[in-house]
């Protein structure tokens, strides 16, 4: 397969956001490639997180790719504060999104940053169809394996068939799976085609979290070599 490397990204959501800055260095020390950042609004999803401000305080201490999910209802609204914050990546909902995408993946890409969409466990994969082969494409896809709002859920491996209808469809797209992954995970999510690995609890709540990082990225190497 080309085109397609892995990408292991905790979930900073699963770190000692009082020491956020050390957190971010110790996971990109051990071998972390992005580090994903859970943007909750509180409405699109029934939690609150971190928004625009603690980017760009985060942004202060590294360089690191950052890889930032927007669980909101108007992601519009963010994009211009998320790129002067230091954002990398610019992942939004398609369910918000269904009228404006076009509108939407010009303005984050307008300001450098790198568009994705994501979609939610009842969501038919077919609706991020024309999110990718539009004249203005998203760059990856993004496909919840959990509801959105929490971190430490259950997989849901019956979300396997949208990465391999994805993976079919799109042989270099980067695709991402967000939710429940870990050692017990990896494999289902790598044979299926993700390459993009968003891991928070299973790497933090782990003695080594170098080896699940480790493990990870081995199982999606093993399932996608990528020459
Ligand atoms: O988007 C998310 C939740 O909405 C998180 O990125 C996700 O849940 C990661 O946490 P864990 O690996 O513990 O499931
Ligand atoms: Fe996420």
């Amino acid at each position: 397969m080309v085109g397609v490397s892995p990408k292991i990204a905790p979930s900073m959501l699963s770190s000692d956001f009082a020491n956020l800055a050390a957190e971010a260095k110790r996971m990109i020390d051990l071998g972390a490639n992005w580090l994903h950042m859970d943007i909750m609004d509180g409405h699109f999803v029934p939690n609150l997180t971190i928004g625009a401000p603690v980017i760009e305080r985060l942004r202060k201490h590294t360089n690191a790719y950052l890889d930032c999910h927007l669980m909101v209802t108007n992601p519009m609204d963010y994009v211009d504060q998320m790129a002067k914050a230091g954002a990398s990546g610019f992942t939004f909902h398609v369910e918000v999104a269904k009228e404006n995408w076009q509108e939407l993946v010009k303005k984050i890409k307008s300001t450098g940053m790198r568009p994705g969409v994501a979609l939610k466990p009842g969501t038919p994969v077919e609706q991020v169809y024309p999110l990718v082969e539009g004249t203005n494409p998203v760059e990856m896809v993004l496909v919840m394996t959990v509801e959105p709002g929490f971190g430490g859920q259950k997989f849901m491996p019956n979300m396997m068939d949208k990465v391999r209808a994805l993976r079919n469809k799109y042989p270099t797209l980067d695709i991402e799976v967000d939710g429940g992954l870990g050692p017990s995970t990896i494999d289902a999510a790598a044979a299926a085609g993700a390459n993009c690995i968003v891991a928070g609890s299973s790497v933090f709540g782990a003695p080594e979290p170098g080896d699940v990082i480790s493990l990870l990225r081995a199982s999606v190497e093993k399932a996608q070599p990528s020459t």
